[in-house]
């Protein structure tokens, strides 16, 4: 990165930030991709007891409903936690793109959702691998869904796995209106995406990251394991540490209780409490040039050209 690295950032697990349409989004998110249907409810009550106030899921994962009645049985549990403290995501599909497509896919969502938890914090374009007048028709059908008024149950929209060339399609449609509040992407430090982060930030768009642990594939990775060992950190920790520090909205999966609670214990508890990493380990983690794709089958999305 040009910048000096940071060392140390004030976040706790309580800690939100503000997006462009100055909504706020808790720091910390649970993912809910590979999590069984079976599991979906029962999980999402373990990650909220253990402190998420966001839960991550999406069309494709076949668990959005589940993740809603786990929500609404904890709120249930729990008065002293309110609906607005939670946020809630879910991403359309591929085959959900385009307008008409949009409209009747967030239609199904909301009849499926609404009953426990009233509304979706946010919906995401999960991938722009469709074409141009797909992803500009369920832009365009999103936008008409976050019209504040009575039916309003959409609060925020953005995208997920969008290239510089995408976001630019999209401000640039002459039906356009409403920025995304996010992109979500791959991001962790064999894939650190510099000029898009740098697009980003020109656009008040905030960089959300997937797979911040890598999906386990680098927990071997011998500079890690070395790193880890030298400091006395867990390899984990060092991961999520990592993507606090560059400010990123973090998601992070575990189908266990126990590593769901020891990866949201990455945070402080303390309002006042910080993070920080030895600047050894932040310069040997600091890969401007690395461009590893672990997911989508190591083709990166961001860069998909229409046929
Ligand atoms: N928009 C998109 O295209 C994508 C979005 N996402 C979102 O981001 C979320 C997080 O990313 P994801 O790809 O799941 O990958 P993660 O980087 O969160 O890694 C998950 C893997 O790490 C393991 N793991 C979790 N915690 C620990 C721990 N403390 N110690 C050791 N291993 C651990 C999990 O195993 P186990 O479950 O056995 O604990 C799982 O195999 C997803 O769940 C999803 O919501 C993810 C990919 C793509
Ligand atoms: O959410 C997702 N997680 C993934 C992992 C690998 C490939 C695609 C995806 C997703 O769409």
């Amino acid at each position: 990165m040009t910048s000096i690295p940071t060392t140390s950032i004030l976040v706790n697990r309580a800690s939100k930030y503000k997006l462009n349409n100055d909504k706020l989004i808790p720091v910390i998110g649970y993912g809910l991709y590979l999590v069984p249907k079976g599991d979906a409810a029962r999980l999402t009550y373990e990650a909220l007891k253990a402190g998420y106030r966001h839960v991550d899921t999406a069309e494709y994962y076949n668990n959005a409903v589940e993740a809603a009645q786990g929500v609404a049985s904890f709120l249930n549990d729990h008065p002293e936690v309110e609906r607005g403290d939670i946020w809630f995501t879910t991403k359309l599909t591929n085959e959900q793109q385009g307008y008409e497509a949009t409209v009747a896919a967030l239609e199904k969502i909301g009849k499926e959702l609404k009953p426990y938890i009233k509304y979706v914090d946010l919906v995401l374009l999960h991938s722009p691998l469709t074409s141009k007048e797909k992803r500009l028709g369920s832009w365009k059908a999103l936008q008409e869904h976050t019209v504040d008024n009575d039916a309003l149950w959409v609060k925020s929209i953005g995208v997920s796995n969008f290239g510089v060339d995408h976001l630019k399609e999209l401000f640039e449609a002459e039906h356009f209106y409403i920025k995304p509040v996010l992109n979500q992407l791959e991001l962790h430090p064999w894939l650190p995406r510099v000029e898009l982060r740098q697009f980003l930030v020109k656009h008040d768009i905030l960089p959300e990251a997937y797979s911040p642990l890598t999906q386990g594939y680098k927990l071997d990775d011998p500079e890690l394991v070395s790193l880890a060992e030298k400091y006395k950190v867990n390899k984990v920790e060092i991961l999520l540490r990592w993507a606090f520090l560059q400010g990123f909205i973090v998601l992070v999966k575990s189908n266990k209780p126990e590593r769901i609670a020891q990866n949201i214990d990455v945070l402080p508890v303390d309002t006042y409490g910080k993070i920080d990493l030895e600047l050894e380990i932040l310069d040997a983690l600091d890969k401007p040039e690395s461009n590893e794709v672990l997911t989508w089958g190591n083709v990166d999305p961001t860069l998909f050209k229409d046929t």
